[in-house]
């Protein structure tokens, strides 16, 4: 039995604590605040600031982990290279987290180093900085701190008139000690989508069939899978995934984020050295294996004998329309009134208007039509808090 420390415990976490607790492990769930989701489902709990990395320390000297599994990217990452040092293994290495917590490092490794295609970007601390790689990238342009998840602080600009608010927002929406903006060429494209990408111990890189997804305001909304691309697509991202995965190190999986143009053309966006939010459709019974599964197994380095695409799903997101620290009132009858539909509730202690309380999963036969299953997930979702996917957040 190994002993699990998960720092940060929302939904991702959880269903990877359900995956680790199937197997008999053991884990002690942390987050900043007390019964996160994670929480609920792990043999042990710490609530404290994981940027604190005298906190982060002291939890790791108390617990003794064998294996630490980063949920977030607000962790004292660097903290992580003595873990590993001291033969603590760190998910999916301390490299890949330390590296993907800041835009700057994961877009110059990608870009500079191993040349992948990218938005043209600059980075900026100062506002004189900020007009200069502005006229330089011209607009529209997008806006986001360097240090930040979620859409947080990200803003698109279209005029100079804009420009002193989105700097502004970034700098404000910049966690930890970080007060810098990357101005990144906006991409146009026909869509994106997330392909998870399964580094192992003992045996080769593995991908899962392309997950397609609409964001807004920066933040997941939908996700289905699978995504149909051209084979030549498919290999562009393949091989973009498997040379950055490779340069980051470790076991785990990724969820490594792509912009395909009209034209067909592949751009590298980002990638997080962790289970994905749009990866959720797999909750749905669209692969053999679950995202988390397929963590948990890389993880503990067991065997994947194979992915398999199942069914064809599709999912969209529960989000509160009330700011509420008692439970809220989820309306499962009528979304599971309807065949081959799951309703998962994340169970956070507090709604805030527009936080993500759930998702909805909807799935059929491998060929079914996946527009159909996309609309059924959105309208299943509206009925459980009577909110729509796509709401304003602010
Ligand atoms: N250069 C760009 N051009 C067009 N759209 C963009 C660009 N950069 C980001 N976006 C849009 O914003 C979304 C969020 O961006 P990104 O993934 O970089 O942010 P994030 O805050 O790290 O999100 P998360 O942590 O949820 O993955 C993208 O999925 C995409 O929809
Ligand atoms: N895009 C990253 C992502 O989806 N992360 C997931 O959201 C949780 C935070 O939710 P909260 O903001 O509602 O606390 C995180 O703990 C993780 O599970
Ligand atoms: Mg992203």
């Amino acid at each position: 039995m190994k002993r699990i420390l998960l720092l940060g415990s929302g939904e991702l976490g959880k269903e990877f604590v359900i995956a680790a607790k199937r197997a008999g492990q053991y884990v002690i769930a942390c987050d900043r605040y007390n019964d996160a989701p994670a929480m609920q489902v792990a043999d042990e709990r710490e609530v404290f600031n994981m940027l604190d990395g005298d906190a982060l320390e002291a939890v790791v000297n108390k617990h003794r982990p064998d294996i630490i599994v980063p949920e977030i990217e607000a962790i004292r990452t660097e903290r992580l290279f003595d873990f590993e040092k001291q033969g603590v293994q760190v998910v999916p290495s301390a490299r890949a987290v330390n590296y993907t917590m800041n835009r700057r490092a994961i877009r110059d490794l990608a870009s500079r180093e191993l040349g992948l295609r990218t938005a043209k970007y600059f980075y900026a601390k100062t506002y004189e900085e900020f007009k200069t790689a502005a006229d330089e990238i011209g607009f529209p342009c997008v806006v986001k701190p360097l240090m930040s998840s979620s859409g947080h602080g990200q803003s698109y600009v279209h005029n100079d008139g804009e420009l002193e608010k989105a700097f502004r927002d970034a700098m404000e929406g910049s966690r930890g000690d970080v007060k810098e903006v990357i101005i990144e060429e906006f991409i146009d494209f026909e869509s994106e989508f997330t392909l998870l990408t399964v580094t192992q111990k003992n045996g080769p890189t593995l991908f899962c069939p392309p997950i397609g997804h609409v964001q807004k305001g920066g933040d997941y909304r939908e996700s289905w899978q699978p995504y149909k691309i051209s084979d030549d697509a498919l290999k562009q991202a393949q091989r973009m995934a498997d040379e950055v995965t490779r340069a980051l190190t470790g076991a785990g999986i990724w969820g490594v984020e792509f912009f395909l143009t009209k034209q067909g053309e592949v751009i590298f966006s980002e990638l997080s050295p962790r289970p994905h939010d749009t990866g959720m459709v797999t909750l749905g019974h669209t692969t053999n294996l679950s995202e988390f599964e397929l963590h948990f197994r890389a993880v503990m380095g067991l065997p994947i004998a194979g992915i398999h695409l199942e069914h064809a799903g599709a999912s969209a997101v529960v989000l509160s329309p009330v700011e509420s620290d008692k439970p809220l009132d989820y309306n499962f009858a009528d979304a599971l009134k309807e065949d081959r539909t799951r309703i998962r509730v994340f169970g956070k202690p507090e709604a805030h208007f527009g936080r993500r309380m759930g998702v909805t999963l909807c799935y059929g036969e491998p060929d079914a039509d996946i527009d159909a299953l996309r609309d059924k997930a959105k309208r299943l979702a509206k009925t459980v808090l009577g909110t729509d996917p796509y709401m304003d957040k602010d």
